[in-house]
């Protein structure tokens, strides 16, 4: 079965990531999560970006803070989809900093970039992308979406009262 690949720049990223592992964990597919720098350890990065495919990992979530090259960098070197998450870290200037590190990527290297702190967005995309060739997650996809109906109707009805 596919795996997504949940990787972090630092062990300080975790609280903001497990949004990531968590969704993905509801919707019964299968993580790998690792901290790989492209500032810290280049050569760690070189080889994940390399060889994450062979492993059977279909899609890759990559969350970094600050100078945030970590999801573009996996993204020149692996063929799979990367969807990266800008955390806003300890000493951000407001998130900006990831934010456009992550999003403003060259023409020909795409990075599918969330929202700030959007973990749990690139989860459910992770699972979306996987959903399209996967009829098993596709309709737990359906059954999320319907869970997010029900519970936006019932927040009405209770205003309504
Ligand atoms: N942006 C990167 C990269 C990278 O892009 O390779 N490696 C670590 N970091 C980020 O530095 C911030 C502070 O890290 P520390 O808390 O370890 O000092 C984290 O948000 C991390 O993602």
């Amino acid at each position: 079965m596919a795996k997504v690949g949940i990787i972090m720049g630092s062990n300080s990223d975790l609280p903001v990531m497990q949004g990531a592992i968590d969704i993905l964990e509801g919707f019964d597919i299968e993580t790998e999560v690792d901290i790989v720098s492209a500032h810290r350890t280049p050569e760690k990065l070189f080889d994940y970006s390399k060889n994450a495919h062979e492993r059977g990992i279909s899609v890759i979530i990559a969350g970094a803070g600050g100078a945030a090259h970590l999801p573009g960098m996996v993204a020149s070197m692996s063929p799979l989809p990367v969807i990266g998450v800008p955390v806003k870290s300890r000493n951000s200037i407001d998130g900006w900093d990831s934010v456009l590190s992550i999003l403003q990527m060259p023409s020909g290297v795409p990075v599918a970039t969330v929202a700030l702190d959007g973990a749990t967005n690139a989860g459910i995309l992770a699972a979306q992308i996987i959903g399209s060739s996967d009829k098993c997650v596709l309709d737990k996809i359906l059954a999320y979406k319907e869970g997010l109906k029900i519970k936006v109707n019932k927040a009405s009805d209770e205003m309504k009262k």
